[in-house]
């Protein structure tokens, strides 16, 4: 197995009219391929900013970033990213909306629409193609967002928040989706949360943050027993409370 991203020694500090903000400190962590990585810690730990650094869109203050072995120099194109908004254009049509990543990078084929059409398809949203974005509900629009994401072929999905905005239902049918499509694909993923739950019921490891300036308080692998199961059936588990606790422990130190 290969290592996707590697953070070598990070530090981070912006530079402020106010001064210097350290927002990440000696961070050290590899993520494996195939791996789903939850990221959780308080408010303005450097969660957003260790997603930034892996997508190469931010260069470390010091230290290194590595993904798929390779130093960054700009916008990775080996990532895809989603976001708590979908940021769909609304004067387009779904189908246009989920070219558009391709549109920038390449010329659109009939064969890559053929591939976008399917690809709604699988997601669950077959007969939206011709659609506008606001006649979906925030769960299809974020599926929308997925497959713009997918079809430039990511090797890496970097996920800021995308179920925040939604109904508990909701955001429950899509972590599904999500892990599922992620796994189907050999995808590796990186997902910052607020919520322990989505976490500890996705991932296969988890890394808690501290308090800023961002330094790795713990990294906690998720029990295979939990794995397996769908993030909704997971909830349900002795180990996934157990787990859920020990986070949450770790967390209210930090704040
Ligand atoms: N472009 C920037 N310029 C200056 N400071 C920044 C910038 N981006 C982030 N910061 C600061 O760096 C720290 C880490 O921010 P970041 O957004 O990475 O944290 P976070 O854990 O994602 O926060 P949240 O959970 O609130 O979304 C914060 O103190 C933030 O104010």
């Amino acid at each position: 197995m290969m290592t996707a991203i590697s953070f070598e020694g990070v530090n981070q500090t912006y530079m402020t009219k106010s001064g210097e903000t350290t927002a990440l400190q000696e961070i050290w962590l590899d993520i494996e391929e195939g791996e789903l990585i939850g990221l959780v810690g308080p408010s303005g730990c450097g969660k957003s900013t260790l997603l930034s650094l892996a997508a190469g869109l931010l260069p470390p203050t010091s230290g290194t970033v590595e993904v798929f072995g390779q130093k960054g120099t700009g916008p990775s194109p080996d990532c895809g990213y989603m976001f708590q908004q979908d940021y769909l254009l609304p004067w387009r049509t779904i189908l246009d909306n989920v070219l558009i990543g391709a549109e920038i990078t390449s010329t659109v084929t009939p064969a890559l629409k053929h591939r976008a059409l399917a690809l709604l398809d699988e997601l669950g949203l077959s007969g939206t193609a011709h659609k506008h974005p606001h006649q979906l509900s925030g769960g299809m629009r974020q599926r929308v967002a997925l497959g713009r994401t997918l079809l430039t072929e990511p090797r890496i999905v970097l996920l800021d928040e995308p179920f925040s905005a939604l109904d508990y239902q909701i955001k429950l049918q899509l972590e599904e989706l999500i892990a599922d499509t992620l796994k189907a694909r050999r995808l590796t993923g990186v997902l910052v949360t607020h919520d322990l739950g989505e976490a500890v019921a996705m991932c296969d490891r988890i890394v808690v943050l501290r308090n800023r300036p961002g330094r790795i308080k713990r990294v906690l692998s998720v029990p295979e027993s939990l794995r397996s199961l769908s993030p909704l059936a997971a909830r349900e588990t002795p180990e996934f409370h157990s787990l859920f606790r020990t986070i949450w422990g770790d967390l209210q130190d930090e704040y």
